[in-house]
């Protein structure tokens, strides 16, 4: 018989600052060795329930605790934070809130200095490490100079030396480039198999957490376990739509095409996905559904020319770096971590200067503009929220940048509170931030720039940590600027976004722009998907696995469609 590892019974938690409890009544036994997905609308009670497992609830998050949660049979009420921590590894949401050492090579040890091993079997063990993510070149490097997936990798490898019996991850994906996303599903797999860990994953990106077996998932809905099944059986139902979990892209297709989905067709992993059914509908909706139309393309708004940058003396992060947007595109910038993705957007805000090149706005130079200046037409808005937020209260914060350009007070509260309401935060405004989860928090700042109307927006992973609705809430509301003429610029992982909203990308590797394309093109490219560390759309290999002449055009197709479905929920 399989033994419970973690165990909650009648389970309640409420946060000191909260009226009402964060979790209710949560009864969940997860055995030795499995592996479980937790999957729910942001703020949901995810990191919550995680934080419950790894002892940061109540140690750190003070709150009441009501029902019994053990951990290898002991009640974890009655443990230390250390002993917990000796059980459970945890990589957390935001990976800036867990570093201890001030190197790469420093903080991957930590792990292991804290267990005395000799120096001689640290260094190889760091050094293993450190290649399982691929951060050798980095070991000497500082923490703050890494971009934010390269400091992510680094939270995994912290986690994975650590030889604990339970690993929690928390949003482990967001901040990786897809071929990493993959490469850490592939790890996090292998290390369960080895060492039959208990692996616990909080993640909005199902599809790409499926790219690995899966035991069970637990779906999460205001506080409390609603579906506690198979990935099988849950794809299978209609649970994910019900609750706004993002479906992998090849059900949706499925759907659209008419087909019944049944647990017994494997619907949760693409490879083993019995389509024998489907294969005539597809064909049919294939053939009646329209390629998009080629835009217009109006007056360029944004040119870069040969820009070159380096953080260090002779050493280049971005190389000859040339592109046009025009008015009123959504672009997307994809490729590697640590490719220059973030820099070129710093590049284009005036944060850091270019070594060589030029960049016009509107057909004029800025390259010498200020950032003050910039920020009057550029908004950026950063990954990771808490790098962003000085205030305590949201009003505050959204309302900041327009105290600061002496905007009368009238129109301020009108503005933020419209904003505010765009945005899905209309309810929150007189809390504070702290009490809010990542992905409210990262809606704070991209309503505190959205406020100030900029006509190009640039957003590093607007929608990492989102949930589904959120995440069509964002969207949606910047397609809407966008046909109000914002154009708009957006970095991002993941390739479901890029492909349902932005028609063109931007593909950067090792610091030069390796592909200005359509998204469809790009992701059905073999040798762009490999050089910029991207992955192929599950759509291709579903129109290819359903026979269907031209695959590329399967997924432009379904773009199209999709688009239109999205314009019948307004
Ligand atoms: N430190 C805290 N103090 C008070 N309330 C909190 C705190 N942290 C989270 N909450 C509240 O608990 C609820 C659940 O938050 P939690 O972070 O667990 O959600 P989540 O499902 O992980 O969301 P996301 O997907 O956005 O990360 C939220 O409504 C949030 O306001
Ligand atoms: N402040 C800094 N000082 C020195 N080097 C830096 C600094 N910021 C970034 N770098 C380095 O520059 C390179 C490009 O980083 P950048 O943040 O632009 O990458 P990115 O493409 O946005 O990555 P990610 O997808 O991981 O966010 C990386 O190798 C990074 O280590």
């Amino acid at each position: 018989m399989k033994k419970g590892i973690i165990s909650f019974k009648n389970f309640t938690f409420k946060y000191r600052s909260q009226a009402e409890p964060t979790l209710h009544d949560i009864n969940l036994t997860i055995f030795e060795g499995e592996k479980v997905l937790i999957v729910g609308p942001s703020g949901s009670g995810k990191s919550t329930l995680a934080h419950c497992i790894n002892g940061l609830v109540p140690f750190s998050y003070s709150g009441e605790i009501k029902g019994s949660l053990k951990i290898k049979e002991r009640e974890t009420k009655e443990l230390d934070l250390f002993t917990i921590s000796k059980m459970v590894g945890t990589v957390l949401q935001d990976p800036d809130g867990q570093f201890i050492g001030l190197s790469v090579a420093e903080d991957i040890a930590f792990a292991l200095e804290n267990d005395c091993i000799s120096q001689e079997k640290m260094e190889k063990q760091v050094a293993d490490v450190s290649r399982l993510i691929d951060m050798e070149n980095y070991l000497e490097a500082s923490i703050h100079e890494l971009s934010g997936g390269q400091k992510q990798r680094v939270a995994l490898g912290g986690v994975m030396v650590d030889q604990v019996e339970i690993l929690l991850f928390d949003e482990p994906l967001a901040n990786l480039d897809p071929a990493t996303g993959k490469h850490a599903i592939e790890l996090i797999d292998r290390i369960k198999r080895e060492t039959n860990t208990t692996v616990i994953i909080v993640e909005h990106r199902l599809e790409d957490v499926l790219h690995q077996d899966v035991d069970r998932i637990i779906v999460m809905n205001e506080g409390r376990i609603v579906s506690d099944t198979t990935p099988d059986e849950l794809l299978a139902s209609q649970i994910l739509e019900e609750n706004h979990i993002r479906e992998p892209l090849y059900v949706k297709a499925l759907k659209y095409a008419g087909c019944t989905i049944t647990k017994d067709m494997h619907p949760a992993y693409l490879e083993r996905l019995d389509i024998h059914s489907c294969k005539e509908k597809l064909q049919k909706w294939f053939e009646k559904t329209n390629m998009p139309n080629s835009p217009d393309k109006p007056l360029p708004i944004l040119e870069a020319e040969n820009l070159t940058f380096g953080y260090h003396a002779g050493k280049n992060t971005l190389q000859g770096i040339s592109f046009s947007i025009q008015k009123g595109e959504m672009v997307s910038i994809v490729g590697k971590n640590g490719a220059g993705k973030s820099t070129l957007s710093k590049l284009i805000c005036g944060f850091e200067k270019v070594r060589s090149g030029r960049i016009l706005l509107n057909g004029k130079e800025i390259t010498k503009d200020t950032i003050r200046e910039r920020s009057e037409r550029i908004g950026m808005v950063m990954q990771n929220p808490n790098q962003m937020i000085s205030k305590h209260m949201i009003f505050d914060e959204v309302a900041l940048g327009l105290v600061m350009r002496g905007v009368p007070l009238e129109e301020i509260i009108e503005r933020v509170e419209k904003t505010l309401k765009v945005c899905g935060l209309y309810p929150f405004r007189n809390w504070p931030i702290s009490a809010l989860s990542f992905g409210q928090k990262k809606r704070v700042t991209i309503a505190s720039i959205l406020v100030l109307q900029p006509e190009i927006l640039i957003l590093d992973e607007p929608t990492a940590g989102q949930d589904l609705r959120a995440y069509t809430d964002i969207m949606e509301f910047l397609v809407e600027l966008n046909q109000q003429g914002v154009t708009i610029l957006m970095i991002t992982h993941d390739m479901h976004l890029m492909l349902e909203y932005t028609p063109r990308a931007l593909v950067i590797a090792d610091g030069k722009l390796i592909a200005d394309d359509s998204a469809s093109h790009v992701l059905t490219n073999k040798q762009i998907i490999e050089k910029a560390n991207l992955k192929e759309t599950s759509l291709y290999d579903l129109a290819v696995r359903a026979e269907i002449p031209e695959p590329q055009d399967f997924v432009a197709r379904f773009i199209t469609y999709d688009k239109e479905v999205r314009k019948t929920w307004q």
